[in-house]
């Protein structure tokens, strides 16, 4: 049965923060009070803007309108007490705590599943329940709003709503904020899509199935839809409509803060329907509008133990309940047939009820879409993943903290065994692991074939070195040889001046015609006419080529010297010097004469003079000198001449 109107408290904020001592306290009264009585309450004035929470409704509308594809991009892992990330229609069921199987089966064939999807949201700071975020690429923006969001409620937790139900119940004003310190808090973003009225009232569809919250309190904010009812608080099994009131925040108790109080404070059952007809509704017409809602579950830091708060037992309210820690309650209220290890589950050993969250309260064909489900997720975190295992998108860092914090920050009753661990999950970290594997002896096998090209390459380059060295001693010892071809060319077949020369290599094997020293280029010397147009410094450079290791003599004589380095000598031809030199000579003779008629030569001249190496102020004798050499290169074989080597 469900009453028309909520008859819940209203507690003003604005009295606790702004008010007087006495102003604060009365708040802080009325809070205990209210969390005793009803363990429901409309919270107003708490500071938290407005603005925040419209933005935050807006957020969610757009998260949920998003494709599946997209949503699934940040799964919920399987595991129920992991609340982080996107949870499809139908993937929870709440109920409340039930052992006896045909109950079980009665409420199973009521409303189920759910027909709602959330999305949770947890402390960035906190390590061991890592968020599940969308891709930022994929849905920008949110992250940093909702983290933002989550951060005020924290605030208001810890600056007001702590410290006034500590003040109302007389214990030291910071108490519960020592049992909160890691900021373990949920924050959900819940959509509960529209659906025909006659599907909510034929039970063939649920909201919320009628449960109580498990952790310390709760903070709801909803939308202006409604649906929400809250069990009567003096007549157990009937329902009140709490409807949503503009500018306030419900606050309600969970389970583990009624053990802690030794039952004072009341954890009330609640549930979600379909919002009361209005007036003239008839029904026939009836579409029950989609609805968002968003609870931010407070819960105790899971090391910390509760023991019955003072105030809250004396000689006429013996304890009911041991001290427990908090992480072993949440083990308990997750998985309650482990935890009881076969014993029948009662009020005594553990708590009155339960919201369940793990996946064995799911039928076999709840389980099988339930997966279907997971499949998605995975398919999706594959496309996510595939192509680069090591790819550093938040998904997969995601997914790599999950995993991290299912290893670590397992509860202590699960971690026993490493095969809860889940099988989807193994399979693709198996997959993932496989790949890096392949990848790594790829690279290893890539590597050792570049350190034996390398090894090749250094032998290549030695041989090249080799084979250089020897092209080089080749063209060394060629290069008298092409001195002596192109000075016999010249001298033989172009004995006017116009040339064309071919090019005589200097000593050094090097190419004269126009190499640069310094600013000057050398011009190309293929008629006499080019030798005679040398400047000094040209002449001096081409002396220096042909005769290196000699001494220099004046311009004018250098001249002469080039000519007869690359041709014939000038001097012993034209008009200074008489056709008997050249028969002498040698030009135009015979091989055979050419070699008695030089050798007859050199003897009757002083070995000083023949040799070049003294350097002599008569430039007649050295052009003589000079000439006679010139000859003797030219015409006796290689190794006939002193100077080249
Ligand atoms: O959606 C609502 O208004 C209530 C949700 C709720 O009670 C819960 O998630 O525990
Ligand atoms: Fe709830």
């Amino acid at each position: 049965m469900v009453q028309p109107i909520s008859s819940l408290p209203v507690v003003d904020f604005a009295r606790f923060m702004g008010g007087s001592s006495e102003d604060a306290l009365e708040t802080a009264r009325h809070l205990f009070t209210a969390c005793r009585d009803v363990g429901f309450a409309y919270l107003i004035n708490t500071g938290i803007p407005q603005e925040q929470i419209d933005g935050m409704f807006d957020w969610s509308a757009k998260l949920f309108a998003l494709p599946i594809e997209t949503k699934l991009k940040a799964p919920h892992p399987p595991e129920g007490w992991f609340h982080r990330g996107y949870s499809g229609v139908g993937r929870e069921q709440v109920s409340q705590m039930v052992f006896d199987p045909n109950e079980l089966k009665s409420i199973r064939d009521g409303k189920f599943p759910d027909f709602k999807e959330s999305f949770d949201i947890g402390n960035e700071q906190f390590g061991p329940l890592p968020n599940i975020w969308i891709p930022e690429v994929a849905f920008p923006g949110f992250k940093a709003y909702a983290t933002n969001f989550y951060n005020i409620c924290r605030a208001f937790q810890t600056s007001a709503l702590f410290p006034a139900l500590a003040m109302g119940m007389d214990l030291p004003i910071d108490f519960f904020l020592r049992y909160h310190e890691d900021g373990n808090n949920q924050l959900r973003l819940l959509h509960y899509p529209q659906a025909p009225t006659s599907v909510f009232e034929s039970g063939k569809k649920g909201r919320v199935g009628t449960h109580t919250d498990f952790g310390t309190a709760t903070l709801l904010f909803q939308d202006d839809c409604g649906g929400l009812e809250v069990e009567h608080p003096s007549r157990p099994g009937e329902f009140m409509h709490v409807p949503p009131i503009p500018g306030t925040v419900l606050l309600n108790i969970g389970d583990l803060l009624m053990r802690w109080s030794n039952d004072t404070l009341k954890s009330t059952l609640h549930r979600v329907r379909a919002p009361p007809r209005r007036d003239g509704d008839n029904g026939n017409s009836g579409i029950t509008k989609e609805r968002y809602s968003i609870p931010y579950f407070m819960c105790v830091d899971q090391d910390k133990t509760v023991e019955c708060l003072h105030g809250c037992f004396g000689p006429d309210k013996p304890k009911k309940y041991e001290p427990i820690k908090a992480g072993d309650y949440v083990n308990m209220r997750a998985s309650p047939s482990r935890w009881l290890n076969g014993k029948q589950g009662n009020r005594n050993n553990t708590s009155k009820y339960c919201a369940s969250f793990g996946v064995e309260w799911y039928t076999k064909s709840e389980r099988r879409s339930i997966k279907d489900g997971f499949k998605i997720g995975r398919q999706a975190l594959h496309e996510l993943t595939k192509e680069e295992p090591t790819i550093d998108t938040e998904a997969f860092a995601s997914v790599l903290a999950y995993e991290t914090a299912v290893r670590n920050a397992r509860a202590p009753s699960q971690s026993a065994s490493v095969a809860s661990t889940p099988r989807w999950f193994r399979r693709w970290d198996k997959k993932r692991n496989k790949r890096l594997e392949e990848m790594e002896s790829t690279f290893n096998r890539l590597e050792t074939n570049q350190a034996s090209l390398m090894q090749t390459q250094a032998t290549l380059v030695q041989k090249v070195n080799e084979t250089n060295k020897t092209v080089r001693k080749m063209q060394k010892s060629l290069t008298p040889v092409l001195i002596s071809y192109c000075r016999q060319y010249n001298a033989r077949n172009n004995l006017s001046n116009d040339g064309p020369f071919l090019e005589v290599p200097f000593r050094d094997g090097s190419l004269p015609w126009n190499k640069t020293f310094g600013d000057h280029i050398l011009r190309s010397l293929d008629t006499s006419a080019s030798i005679e147009d040398l400047s000094a410094v040209e002449s001096r450079f081409y002396f220096e080529g042909y005769f290196p290791d000699t001494f220099v003599p004046p311009h004018d004589q250098r001249k002469i010297h080039i000519e007869a380095a690359i041709s014939r000598p000038r001097s012993l031809c034209g008009q200074r010097c008489g056709t008997e030199w050249n028969r002498l000579l040698g030009y135009g003779m015979p091989q055979i004469w050419l070699e008695r008629n030089v050798f007859s030569l050199i003897l009757r001249l002083p070995s000083t003079m023949v040799s070049g190496h003294t350097p002599s102020n008569d430039s007649w004798d050295m052009t003589i000198v000079s000439d006679i050499r010139d000859v003797l290169e030219l015409h006796l074989p290689c190794g006939g001449s002193h100077d080249l080597s």
